[in-house]
Formats: C-alpha cells, structure tokens, sequence
C-alpha cells in the first residue's frame, strides 16, 4: 500500500523577481530518505525553501502533513514538525553550542519540559555533547555543520530537511551522519537531503530525485539510476554514471527539440 506523502506539491512556480526557476513542479515526498541531485543552480535550495514555508509558492499548492498550506496559522503549525538545515545557517557567534540547539528547539516551539532533555539527545546524535559549552564562533567548518544538524534534528521533526548537509565533514562523520539519518527514517521522518555527493544517495538514500532547471527529470531507487548509466558516461561508480547519463541524455533531448 502506498504510504501517505507528508509532503506534496502541486503545480508548484517559484522564483526571485522576474526569473522562474521552478514550473509547474508536481512532487511528492513520502517517509523515508530522499535524495536531491542536480547540477549548480538546479534549484535544489529553491525548492528547500518552497517546502520549508520560507517562500510561498508563486502558484500552485504546497500540502504539508496532509494539509495545504494557505496562510500564516497553517504556516506555524507545519514548521513546529519542519527541521531545515539550510546552506548557509545563521547563528549568534557568541551562544553555545548547548544554546544554539536550545534557541531552535524553542524557535520550534518544542515544549519546555522536553527542551533540555531533546537538546542533550541531538547534541549527542551528532558527536557534539563534549563541545556543548564551546562558542559557537570556536568552532571548526564541520563541527559547525554539525551544530546545524542538530539544531535541524532536535525535537524530531517529522520532515526533515537538509540542504548538503554532510559539507566539510570528515569521511567517519559522513558514515555517522548516514546512520543518523537512517534511523531518523526508521523512527518514522521523511528526510529530503541535496547533496553533490552521489555517494551519500548510493548509500543512505531510498529514493533519490534529479533536478535540473527546476525540473524533476529522474526518480526513483538508487539501483534503478545507477541501472540507467551509460557505461562510456563520466563517473566512478554506476550511480555517477546513471546520474552522468540521465542529464546527458535530457541535454541531448533539448538540444535535438531546438
Ligand atoms: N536570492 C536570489 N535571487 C535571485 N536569484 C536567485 C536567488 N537565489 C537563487 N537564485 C537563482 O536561482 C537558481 C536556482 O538556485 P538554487 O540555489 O535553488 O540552486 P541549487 O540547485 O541549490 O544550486 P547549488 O547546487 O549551487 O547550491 C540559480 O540560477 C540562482 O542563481
């Protein structure tokens, strides 16, 4: 039985001033891992920002938890169960990792009495409970990655998304990151995750998604990607290949159609 989506979009436009980035986009994000692949510009943090409720949808109908998204009460409601790890987040230099987590579970408006507790549990998710009292501004490029994701995780959102979140981690945080994540899936969140990384999606993904010109122009499992590649493609594994191909060959269809 197909499970319900917990998030969708339909008919979805969005863009900055006169420019479009996305058309007509028509998606579904059911639990699980999802992937977002897609070359510079595609318009992976566009639609990050479309699903996070940071930017309404120029037409069309986001529908978060089974619901549209229509005005300011829907909107608060629907971000008490987001956790967005942005590309570039902001933060005061000056908090504490401990207080940074802190301020976002009450931003998410986690009740109080689970606010320490749910602090402590995603500090730990991520390797961060001896750094707890460390500034913010002492830390390095990927323990402050780091910071972001559980400030992302704390309170268990029920979507969670992560815009390249494994950026400027080392390759044993990449392979605790990767479980963090699977088991926030098994607990039952949906997490949209964009990365450049193909690997990530090969090994963490159920699911991954190509976008290109705001477009979807491939879903499905991993395999079935990695299946499609073309083997004189450029890549080192099947799943760069298939992702190689699958951009090759929407490049070759737009070309031959002008
Ligand atoms: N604030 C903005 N104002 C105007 N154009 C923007 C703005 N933010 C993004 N764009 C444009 O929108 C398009 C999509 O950008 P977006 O950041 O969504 O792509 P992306 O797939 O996340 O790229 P990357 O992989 O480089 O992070 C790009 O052409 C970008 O230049």
């Amino acid at each position: 039985m197909a499970s319900t989506p917990v998030a969708r979009l339909a008919d979805v436009s969005q863009g900055y001033g006169s420019r479009q980035i996305i058309k007509g986009l028509d998606l579904s994000i059911e639990p699980g891992v999802t992937g977002l692949l897609g070359p510079n510009g595609a318009g992976k943090t566009t639609l990050f920002r479309t699903l996070a409720t940071i930017a309404p949808p120029r037409e069309g109908v986001l529908e978060l938890f089974g619901r549209a998204v229509a005005g300011e009460r829907d909107v608060r409601e629907a971000r008490r169960r987001i956790g967005y790890l942005p590309q570039d987040f902001g933060y005061y230099p000056a908090f504490s990792v401990h207080d940074f987590v802190r301020y976002c579970a009450w931003l998410r408006e986690v009740p109080s009495a689970q606010a320490s507790p749910a602090t402590e549990a995603a500090l730990s998710a991520v390797g961060l409970q001896d750094r707890a009292r460390e500034k913010m501004k002492a830390l390095s490029g990927g323990m402050l990655r780091r910071a972001g994701i559980a400030a992302a995780i704390v309170g268990s959102p029920s979507l969670l998304l992560l815009d390249e979140p494994t950026v400027g981690l080392d390759p044993a945080q990449r392979l605790d990151f990767r479980d963090l994540i699977r088991s926030l899936a098994r607990a039952g969140a949906a997490v949209v995750l964009s990365t450049h990384l193909v690997e990530d999606v090969g090994a963490a993904c159920d699911t991954v998604l190509v976008l290109r010109e705001g477009e979807v122009v491939h879903r499905g499992a991993p395999q079935q990607l990695a299946e499609l590649a073309d083997p004189k493609a450029p890549g080192d594994s099947a799943l760069e290949r298939g992702y190689m191909t699958v951009l090759g060959k929407v490049r070759a269809a737009e070309e031959s159609a002008c």
